[in-house]
């Protein structure tokens, strides 16, 4: 397998491990500034800013309301970003210049004086931490402070948290169908949504559990492993042997030169007979552009192998070049395949790695890696287990990066209190009835050490306590309620931008990963599994569903039958 660091293996040694250093740091998606919004957020800043609730304060919930892709789990992901947006959140002089000019005539200047002075700077903001799961309804996010600048925040908020939750969320889903010992890597560039979708798309999968990407500059500004093989262009780029112009490999260690064609030919011809298979029906073009790329790559050889017929072109031509470079001192990575039987496929090449191996006496070459892709999606993976096959790793991309299942995870940011007075929006639809009010949220675990309960509760309450019966309650169904008696009560907000400044040390993309799987594993199976999972409970505290109901009686309107 090849990576930017062509002389290391890398499905050893994993990352690009040349360099520690990360740009993350330093880069922020220029894209994302305060103009990247709705027109009517401004709008409504400057109707807000006019009636006079220039210091009118407020607190808004960003939340979703169902989990994605049938599942009962959502990973949160993207705060990083936020918190990125919320340092440079200021107008420049020429934003100030274009919204003269695309707002409705007659804004008074000194409203646009204003926005030139405007900063996040008297905003908090609090949030679960990055890479967690979470549930429908529990804010992710919960930002307070000056009304104008907190309802300006929204749009960008929302588009920063909900595709980096979703991919992460659809890549953790890969990761758990997959299992730990298999290598996922993301090749979705070329179908994401535009460039700036497949750059947060490599990001947040590996953050939900891909190991690597082939996408260059998601490697260079997140440190993350870059991987790749090579495309069917390489193979028809060569129709015959005589198009070789280097054929020469100096042996790894003596430095003594041979003719690797050669070399491949002649154990072309011993192999056909023991794997029973006409040296007719190779394609010379193919071999030649192995030979070639093995020239290449001597140490990392890996190659497409379904370009004419798997099993009487390509794995013929694989092994004899394998063959060849073990002539010279190498040892050769893997293959491959692209299209047909992944699985019949995958343990027709195992077994036929299988017998060369003992054979010729080349233990290694039994465990020679075997990649798969070909629009592989989560179903193609349960399926691809059931049947048994060989695959060691997932090349996957148009279904990881589209979201394909489910396009999009419905974040919303909804104001819960203003200047101290709680806020209910209502709807026909009880799902999205809003939580009013500032609130906390606390997860309770029972007594196997999984989480039990997301229990939200208004922020004047005192928590729940280790060992304390707390009655948690079904927001909106006033039959179903549950005493819990916590073992462990984790407050799940923290405070991460404040007095103009982010508050917390940032994790690491690594630190963020690693927070995804550990946050999964709090998760019972039976909320993670892919057909029909439980739902997670999220619960309110007596208190606050008295509060909700009694809100919701003042703000219903009364009807009137006639
Ligand atoms: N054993 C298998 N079980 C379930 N799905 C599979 C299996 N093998 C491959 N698939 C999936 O079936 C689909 C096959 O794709 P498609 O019909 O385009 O065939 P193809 O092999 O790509 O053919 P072509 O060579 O003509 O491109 C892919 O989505 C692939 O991931
Ligand atoms: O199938 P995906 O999950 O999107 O994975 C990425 C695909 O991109 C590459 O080829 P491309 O699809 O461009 O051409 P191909 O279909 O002819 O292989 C690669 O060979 C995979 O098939
Ligand atoms: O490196 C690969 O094999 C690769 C990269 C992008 C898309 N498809 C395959
Ligand atoms: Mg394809």
């Amino acid at each position: 397998m090849m990576s930017s660091n062509n002389s290391v293996d890398l499905l050893e040694d994993g990352a690009f491990a040349a360099s520690k250093n990360s740009w993350n740091r330093y880069y922020s998606n220029s894209v994302v500034q305060p103009l990247l919004t709705d027109l009517y957020q401004i709008t409504m800043a400057y109707a807000y800013w006019k009636s006079g609730k220039i210091d009118d304060h407020a607190v808004f919930d960003l939340f979703f309301r169902t989990n994605p892709f049938h599942g009962e789990f959502t990973i949160f992901a993207g705060l990083e970003e936020c918190l990125k947006f919320m340092e440079n959140f200021h107008y420049s002089e020429t934003d100030i210049e274009y919204l003269k000019h695309a707002l409705p005539q007659g804004i008074e200047e000194e409203f646009f004086e204003y926005l030139s002075q405007l900063t996040a700077k008297d905003v908090t903001l609090y949030a679960l931490k990055e890479g967690s799961v979470a549930f429908p309804r529990v804010p992710l996010i919960k930002v307070a402070g000056p009304l104008i600048i907190v309802q300006l925040l929204e749009t960008t908020l929302l588009t920063l948290v909900n595709y980096a939750s979703l991919m992460a969320t659809n890549a953790a889903r890969y990761r758990m169908v997959a299992g730990r010992h298999i290598n996922l890597l993301e090749f979705g560039l070329r179908r994401a949504q535009g460039p700036d979708g497949g750059l947060s798309a490599s990001k947040y999968a590996y953050i939900g559990g891909f190991d690597g990407t082939s996408n260059v500059l998601a490697g260079k500004l997140f440190n993350i492993p870059v991987k790749g093989t090579h495309a069917h262009a390489y193979i028809t780029s060569f129709t015959g042997t005589q198009e070789l112009k280097t054929r020469v490999l100096a042996h790894k260690e003596t430095g003594d030169k041979r003719d690797l064609l050669e070399l491949a030919i002649e154990h072309r011809v011993q192999l056909s007979k023991i794997l029973d298979i006409s040296t007719e029906e190779s394609s010379e073009g193919e071999l030649a552009a192995m030979v070639s790329f093995a020239i290449a790559f001597p140490d990392g050889f890996m190659a497409l192998v379904d370009t004419y017929d798997v099993k009487r072109s390509g794995l013929l031509n694989f092994c004899a070049v394998v063959l060849a470079l073990n002539d010279q001192g190498f040892r050769a990575v893997g293959i491959r395949i692209d299209s047909g039987d992944l699985a019949y496929l995958s343990c027709l090449a195992r077994e036929t790695f299988e017998r060369i191996s003992e054979q010729f006496k080349l233990p290694w070459f039994s465990k020679l890696t075997i990649v798969a892709s070909n629009d592989i999606n989560e179903e193609t993976i349960l399926s691809l287990n059931e049947q048994g096959h060989k695959i060691d790793c997932f090349g996957i991309g148009t279904h990881l990066v589209t979201c394909q299942r489910q396009p999009a995870l419905g974040c919303v940011y909804k104001m819960v209190e203003i200047n101290a007075q709680p806020r209910i929006k209502l709807s026909q639809d009880v799902v999205k009835v809003t939580m009013p009010g500032n609130k906390n949220v606390f997860r309770l675990y029972g007594a196997d050490g999984h989480a039990l309960i997301d229990l939200l509760q208004r922020v004047d309450e005192s928590p729940p306590e280790v060992g304390q019966k707390v009655l948690c309650r079904h927001p909106f169904q006033e039959s179903k309620r549950a005493y819990v008696i916590p073992t462990h009560v984790e407050p799940l907000y923290d405070v991460y931008w404040a007095d103009g400044r982010v508050t917390q040390a940032m994790p690491s993309l690594e630190e963020v990963r690693d927070r995804v799987q550990n946050s999964l594993r709090t998760l019972r199976q039976d909320h993670k599994r892919t057909l029909n999972p439980t739902p997670y409970k999220v619960a309110v505290s007596d208190n606050l569903y008295n509060f909700i109901h009694d809100l919701w009686l003042q703000n219903a309107p009364i009807g009137e039958l006639s």
